[in-house]
């Protein structure tokens, strides 16, 4: 069989994550972390595109990986055009979508990166399940404000990667199961996986769902609506307060629930309120992922930063595990599965998708 070194890139708010796999095997890895020093000069996200290929190739270099040894390149994509799950060949349409993108969001970075790579070295260059992965049903896109349609915006790529994991450990395939998918990291998206179809999911990044360490969630609009119109903030700021500035980091001043646990431990009963809070919104919203899947679910997993939280999980675990047996992956699995989108392309196992 023949080898393919791949090199998966997934470029974060704060670091960029670079990764080289040789087939399925994890080869060499590494977080760039970015201080806000440096990130601060730039005004635009993409802007920072020559800074962020330089240490990348800086550090293969470093770790004696040349470039011209890869087969392929894959980056984490941003917010494109809504488009179903799969592998994407990086193309024209989607580098314009990335550079005109209205929002800002560092995995806009990602496949811009991978073309530069991909051209500089004639290897594709491919994207895997972006956060713009779309394939709600009509029914999830009404709002119930007309002009308004509700949108998939969620951690597709986790979230798809720990639902094959989820099949698997149910000895399925992911295209056969009924599965819930709770991704908790900085954002939290809670997903109803239909036989392989995110048919329903709250939108983690326009104050949807439940809240997180740094976003609102679904908060009440009337509230909005007086930020806007009587506390005289701007557009920029009150969408801090729904991104950024939310949640826990709103609530307690810190995004890190390690601090928040130690918190609790020190007797401080605001933190203890606000963290089960969390747990509880999250288990509400598996709840009407499980009414959404017509209480045919055959597994709830539950994912991300948080999923490392017993406390966190324990609480969800306890309102939720009447209706499936709970698995928690802590953490979450993006690089592999950036890796193995362009593997199964590779492989001849998957045909890629064209970005139109
Ligand atoms: N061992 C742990 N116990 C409790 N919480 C943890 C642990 N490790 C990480 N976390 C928490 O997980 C959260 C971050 O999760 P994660 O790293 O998945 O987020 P991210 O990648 O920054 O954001 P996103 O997942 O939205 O893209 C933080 O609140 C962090 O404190
Ligand atoms: C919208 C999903 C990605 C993020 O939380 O930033």
């Amino acid at each position: 069989m023949e080898n393919y070194k791949i090199l998966a890139i997934n470029p974060g708010s704060t670091s960029t994550k670079i990764a080289v796999f040789v087939n399925e095997n994890l080869d060499f890895e590494k977080t760039l972390r970015h201080s806000t020093e440096e990130l601060e000069k730039f005004p635009r996200v993409a802007d920072q595109f020559l800074f962020r290929m330089e240490v990348i190739t800086s550090s293969l270099e470093e770790a004696q990986i040349p470039l011209g040894s890869l087969q392929a390149v894959v980056g984490r994509g941003g917010l494109l055009k809504p488009i179903s799950g799969g592998t994407y060949l990086v193309n024209e349409a989607m580098c314009h979508d990335l550079k005109h993108a209205k929002k800002e969001h560092a995995s806009n970075l990602g496949a811009l990166i991978a073309r530069e790579i991909g051209e500089r070295f004639g290897i594709p260059a491919f994207i895997v399940d972006p956060v713009v992965v779309d394939e709600m049903e009509p029914l999830a896109r009404v709002s119930g404000m007309k002009g308004v349609e509700r949108k998939s915006l969620f951690h597709a790529l986790n979230q798809k990667a720990i639902a094959r994991k989820a099949a698997e450990a149910l000895n399925k395939k992911y295209e056969e199961c009924n599965l819930i998918v709770a991704h908790m990291g900085g954002g939290v998206s809670v997903g109803a996986h239909e036989k392989g179809r995110v048919i329903d999911v709250n939108n983690a990044l326009d104050g949807d769902g439940p809240f997180s360490p740094e976003r609102s969630g679904g908060v009440p609009v009337g509230s909005i609506v007086e930020m806007c119109f009587e506390k005289g903030l701007s557009r920029n700021e009150v969408y801090k307060c729904i991104v950024g500035r939310g949640g826990l980091v709103g609530y307690l001043g810190t995004n890190d629930a390690r601090v928040v646990e130690e918190m609790i431990k020190q007797g401080n009963e605001e933190a203890r309120l606000v963290y089960e809070a969390m747990a509880y919104q999250v288990a509400k919203e598996i709840g009407s992922c499980a009414a959404v899947l017509k209480g045919k679910v055959e597994a709830i997993a539950l994912t991300g930063g948080l999923a490392y939280s017993q406390m966190l999980t324990n609480w969800i675990k306890e309102r939720v595990e009447f209706i499936a047996p709970v698995m928690i992956f802590p953490g979450e699995g993006e690089m592999e599965a950036l890796a193995g989108g362009a593997l199964r392309v590779l492989q001849g196992t998957e045909v890629y998708k064209e970005y139109l």
